[in-house]
């Protein structure tokens, strides 16, 4: 389903690039923008639709195959040796790699040499700029989006043209969201917070780097090239196609053909720099016929991060790592407030605090917060104790328990439990009906895609509440049988005596 709409957007968001356009005057060969009227942050302003902001001439729709046999001709031209895998249209990614013969599990593939990486010590096709960026000291992470921004500019005159241009022209990312859309389809999940974060890094990211360095660069950094489309682009990007290399001291890359491989759940193998070989290579971890496609993991992630980073949500029940956050917070009546509030800030956790919770269960800290939350007063010298549990810094990853007040702690965490379960359903329920009032197809098209995705994320992150809940309340019912026993038992030996 994710699939065939996405298809949808790809298509019908983005103008596409008019190779009449004049490239920018003042820099060569730099690719022009129209001018924008002032730079808007699409978080804040519910208004902009994601179709008006992003104009990037750059890059190609992904449901095509559009430059993928040009980027192809030139990694074999410059040093990738032969592949057992090309890119193709798939059910699953929309382009990714497909086998062309027979691939044995435990089989070495890709082996992409350093010199086709893009990382931060990539040579800049304007050396200039990317000076002025080192003596500035930017961290990798911005310094890879402007990077990845300059060279995109000057078109067929960087050394990565062809990569660029089989770049999409709108990664899919909820970096691409309207405040509006995110707090409409996902505000049920904590995953819009962490949306609203990434969004709001981005911008403060590009409005540090505007004032120290292109305000005062305009002609290395012009504000027509480099603005916050752009890096919106270019982070999501980074955030979709970046991969670390623990082999490599951890460095982050891009690797171009190697991020041609989309994720599935049911395999184990990651992206890593091969010593030997000299190259980015993966080890299959199971057999592909020809023209089956070829997976990698992206890591361990939860459906929300998937969303986050990379625009899709795993069919319901099939990623292993899936997992929700639970928000728990000390009550602001709570008589011990301060106490408990200081406790936590002590080991850097605060008044409001999420835990990530599995189909398998949840982590000791959530039940360590739980007892802090519901303890009373007269247990004041343990609020210290319990911080220390609650805090995944505590040294001793130990379970706590507190019998005395295990019910109540436990009965805590089903009500939060019930109470963001009930939050979904009403989401869920409502997007059955949920008006999908437009005026164009195109946003028509944007819509029924954005609810798919929330639809499917709130379906996931429902079904691992409801198995907490399941456990929570069968804890509670043996606790709470367990003492009834114990009171006949207590009662009748009461009788005996009279
Ligand atoms: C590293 S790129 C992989 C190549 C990408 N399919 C392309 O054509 O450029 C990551 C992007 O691929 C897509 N993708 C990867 N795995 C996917 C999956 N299991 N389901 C849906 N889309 C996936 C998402 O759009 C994601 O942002």
């Amino acid at each position: 389903m994710a699939e065939a709409c996405s298809r949808i957007l790809q298509t019908t968001l983005i103008p596409p690039f008019s190779p009449t356009q004049k490239p920018y005057s003042s820099y060569g060969q730099r690719a022009f923008f129209p001018r924008h009227a002032p730079v808007h942050c699409s978080v804040s302003t519910g208004s902009r639709t994601a179709a008006e902001g992003q104009k990037i001439p750059w890059g190609c729709d992904v449901d095509s195959l559009e430059n993928a046999s040009a980027l192809q001709q030139w990694l074999s031209d410059s040093g990738l040796p032969p592949q057992k895998m090309a890119i193709q249209r798939v059910k699953v990614g929309e382009r990714g790699l497909v086998a062309l013969k027979n691939i044995r599990k435990g089989e070495k593939l890709l082996f992409v040499p350093p010199s086709l990486f893009i990382t931060a010590d990539s040579e800049w096709s304007c050396t200039e700029a990317g000076k002025i960026l080192r003596q500035n000291g930017v961290p990798d992470w911005p310094l890879l989006a402007t990077y990845l921004i300059s060279e995109a500019s000057l078109m067929k005159s960087s050394r990565w043209s062809n990569y660029i241009a089989a770049l999409p022209r709108q990664p899919y990312s909820l970096l691409y969201w309207t405040r509006a859309e995110l707090d409409r389809y996902l505000e049920a999940s904590q995953i819009r917070e962490r949306a609203l974060e990434r969004i709001t890094n981005v911008v403060g990211t590009y409005n540090d780097l505007r004032l120290r360095i292109f305000s005062k660069h305009p002609y290395l950094f012009p504000e027509e090239v480099f603005n916050l489309e752009t890096f919106t682009w270019s982070f999501g990007i980074i955030f979709s196609r970046l991969v670390r290399l623990p082999s490599m001291d951890n460095r982050v890359a891009l690797v171009p053909w190697a991020d041609m491989l989309n994720h599935s759940c049911d395999v184990e193998t990651f992206l890593d720099y091969d010593k030997s070989s000299q190259g980015v290579v993966f080890t299959t971890d199971r057999q592909y016929q020809l023209g089956e496609q070829v997976f990698i993991s992206y890591g361990r992630k939860s459906n929300g991060e998937l969303l986050l980073s990379y625009g899709f949500v795993p069919r319901e029940g099939t990623n292993p790592s899936d997992s929700v956050e639970l928000s728990l917070s000390i009550k602001k009546s709570d008589k011990c407030h301060k106490e408990k509030v200081e406790a936590l800030k002590k080991h850097g956790l605060s008044s409001s605090q999420c835990f990530p919770i599995r189909i398998t269960g949840w982590p000791v800290e959530l039940m360590a917060y739980a007892y802090l939350a519901v303890s009373p007063p007269s247990m004041s010298r343990q609020f210290e104790e319990m911080a220390a549990a609650a805090s995944n810094k505590s040294n001793a990853k130990k379970e706590i328990r507190y019998p005395e007040i295990e019910e109540k702690a436990l009965q805590f965490l089903l009500d939060t439990c019930e109470s963001s379960i009930s939050k979904y359903t009403k989401f869920l329920q409502g997007s059955e009906s949920m008006d999908l009032d437009v005026t164009s197809p195109k946003q028509l098209n944007r819509r029924v895609f954005l609810k798919q995705l929330a639809v499917d994320l709130c379906t996931s992150e429902r079904r691992i509440l409801f198995r907490s809940q399941y456990i929570l309340r069968r804890r509670l019912r043996d606790i709470r049988s367990g003492e009834l026993r114990a009171l006949r038992i207590f009662d009748g030996v009461r009788k005996l005596f009279k």
